[in-house]
């Protein structure tokens, strides 16, 4: 039987558009952009709400210490590198971490991209300018084209349409390569051992002794290796563009209740989180896990708001506060922001976004962040943790397969000067394939002495 949602919940979803919504594009054509939602509305779900309900069942674990959470992927996806081998790439890099940190966490790994989805970014600013010339700002492939012409970049609606086309072509390879045998646990730990062989990273080579040990063990006990040849995974983006997400938001006819079928998860950012605005009244609405940033300036008070808007009813893994304060901030900020949400009984998952809060300028000229200060975050966000007795519940960052040049730092030194070379982000510096792997072992080593502290 099907189970239809009552008005309230339906003019309930349409409630965004009497608030105030920021970062949103100025559509040329208001026909257009009518037109293109009109046809998304038409288009199949790209994740079905049952799985959505699953991440949450899984987050809910990683609130309360059984499981971990590693969200990784593009700060912006765009439509030229939804290939083949870049998606490989990436899910790979993603596999190899969560292999890596499920040895050093002891408990499973959460796998969450940030992809089929990831297409519109907020802008600190409207516009971009240079030399003499001012045009609006990229926000996104969803939105407009980088390339630096008033045609291009002028937001174009058709390109939603793009975008869903571009996800389902994404999701679909990525279902293929984590449940066809690509992820097969022995495929993951043998890349790994050729990345720990490197000299470069000889300080991680004893972890990788003691992981291929355990898996000579697993082996030796008979373990079901055949079992472990698919892995789950889960898709989530920024909620950002409101137009797009209400258009592909379903009544889960189990229930009745809406979901937004963009992704398993969705994220609010650190831009549009106002407590009397549009993007936190629409995921209000929706049944979906919820993640919201949470910058350096977030008061207390301003966390709680959010917890009550978003999470009334203390829903177990419904709410992800993904916490991007800064390397040097971290430590000051975070605490009685923990405390705080503690104390009023909530227990949302906490996971450290170590990329946003470290954004700087290369005495090069480029958009870099230090892969010691991303380190530092996630160091400082355990602290905190063990600190207050709370639980660290995962890493969000952005990263890709590629071996790009976007920031320095790593056993491979990359330099300001090194930056021209492969710098091939859109917007936000990413980890290239080996910082990533790095930085897992190196949280790897963290959640595994925490493990033996406690
Ligand atoms: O991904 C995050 C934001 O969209 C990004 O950091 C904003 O970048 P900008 O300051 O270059 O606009
Ligand atoms: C825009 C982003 O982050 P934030 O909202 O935390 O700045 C992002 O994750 O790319
Ligand atoms: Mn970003």
């Amino acid at each position: 039987m099907s189970i239809d949602a009552t008005p309230e919940v339906l003019a309930g979803l349409d409630a965004w558009r009497e608030l105030p919504a920021a970062q949103q594009p100025r559509w040329p054509d208001d026909g257009a952009r009518r037109d293109a939602v009109a046809t998304l509305a038409t288009f199949p779900p790209l994740v079905f709400a049952g799985e959505c309900d699953v991440l949450r069942t899984r987050l809910h674990d990683a609130a309360e210490g059984r499981a971990f959470v590693l969200t990784g992927g593009d700060c912006a996806e765009t439509f030229a590198y939804a290939t083949a081998d870049n998606i490989r790439d990436r899910i790979k890099t993603i596999l190899q971490m969560a292999a890596v940190l499920t040895y050093g966490a002891g408990v499973p790994v959460v796998k969450v991209g940030r992809l089929a989805g990831q297409y519109t970014k907020p802008r600190s600013s409207d516009t971009e300018t240079r030399g003499e010339v001012t045009l609006p700002a990229y926000r996104g492939d969803m939105v407009n084209d980088f390339d630096f012409t008033l045609e291009a970049r002028t937001p174009d609606p058709t390109r939603m349409v793009r975008a869903y086309h571009n996800s389902a072509a994404t999701l679909n390879l990525v279902r293929a390569f984590t449940t066809g045998g690509f992820a097969d646990l022995r495929h993951v730990h043998s890349w790994n051992r050729g990345f720990a062989a490197n000299q470069a990273y000889s300080r991680y080579e004893s972890m990788a002794r003691d992981i291929d040990k355990a898996m000579r063990f697993m082996a030796a006990c008979g373990a079901d290796f055949d079992a472990m040849r698919t892995v789950e995974f889960f898709a989530s983006h920024e909620a950002l563009l409101l137009d797009y997400e209400r258009a592909l938001t379903r009544i889960d006819s189990r229930t009745g209740l809406p979901y937004a079928t963009s992704g398993h998860m969705v994220w609010v950012g650190e831009r549009t989180r106002q407590l009397d605005g549009a993007h936190l009244d629409f995921v209000s609405r929706i049944h979906n896990p919820i993640g919201i940033k949470l910058g350096p300036k977030t008061s207390p008070k301003d966390a709680l708001a959010l917890i009550d808007k978003v999470d009334p009813d203390r829903v177990p893994g419904r709410l992800t506060l993904i916490t991007r304060m800064g390397a040097g901030t971290i430590r000051e900020a975070l605490p009685a922001i923990v405390e705080a949400v503690t104390a009023a009984g909530h227990t949302p998952v906490w996971v450290s976004d170590p990329m946003h809060g470290n954004t700087h300028t290369s005495s090069t000229g480029y958009k870099t962040r230090a892969f010691d200060d991303v380190v530092e975050e996630v160091r400082g966000f355990f602290e905190v943790h063990d600190d207050l007795g709370t639980v660290p519940g995962g890493i969000h960052v952005e990263l890709t397969g590629n071996d790009v040049t976007e920031c320095t730092g790593g056993s491979l030194h990359i330099a300001d000067a090194d930056l021209e070379k492969r710098y091939e982000t859109l917007c936000d510096p990413r980890l290239n394939h080996q910082q990533s792997l790095e930085l897992a072992f190196l949280v790897a080593e963290m959640l595994s002495t925490r493990d033996a502290r406690g």
